[in-house]
């Protein structure tokens, strides 16, 4: 099924579930994961997971990314928001961050296996299927706002622009 106009109303929409998204970016190469479980478990994407209560967006992605690859970003910058409507599991708000230094060795962690991938080679084969409407934006260092429509895996309908002031 695919829909020219969404079949949700962005403006009455409201996240359950806030979250983040890291993408080191060093070299010609992109650090990504292999998310050994939890939501998309199997799939290659960023380090980052849910904000826990009291934290900030950037304090979850900078704990997120220590948690899973053992590094630490080095100035990350806010470059987009994700918007999931998800249907049968809560709707998820991800803010995604990238930076292009880190400190730490990149180590697999219970959750996730480190992954370098050069920049013209990204497996969006292997991610979830919104990534590739906006990880190249990022890669570009523009700022922008995707709006999704997942029903399981499939996406259903999306939208992304750009130039948005975060
Ligand atoms: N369609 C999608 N495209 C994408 O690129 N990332 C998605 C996505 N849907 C969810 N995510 C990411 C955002 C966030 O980092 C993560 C949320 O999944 P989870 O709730 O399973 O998090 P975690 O496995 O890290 O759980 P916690 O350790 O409990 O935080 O999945």
């Amino acid at each position: 099924m695919s829909f020219i106009s969404s079949p949700v109303d962005w403006t009455t929409w409201t996240p359950v579930i806030p979250a983040t998204l890291m993408f080191i970016v060093k070299d010609g190469r992109i650090l990504l994961i292999e998310k050994k479980r939890g939501l998309g478990a199997g799939k290659i994407n960023g380090p980052g997971g849910k904000i826990d209560a009291g934290e900030t967006p950037l304090e979850s992605v900078m704990r997120e990314t220590q948690e899973e690859l053992c590094v630490l970003p080095i100035n990350p910058r806010k470059l987009g928001e994700l918007w999931f409507s998800m249907g049968d599991i809560p709707d998820i708000l991800c803010h995604v961050y990238r930076a292009d230094d880190f400190t730490g060795t990149p180590t697999e962690t219970e959750e996730a296996v480190p992954l370098w991938y050069s920049l013209q080679s990204i497996p969006y084969q292997r991610m979830w299927e919104d990534d590739i409407h906006w990880l190249p934006l990022l890669l570009e260092d523009k700022t922008f706002l995707g709006k999704f429509v997942f029903e399981g895996d499939s996406m259903q309908w999306s939208h992304v622009e750009t130039g948005v002031a975060w």
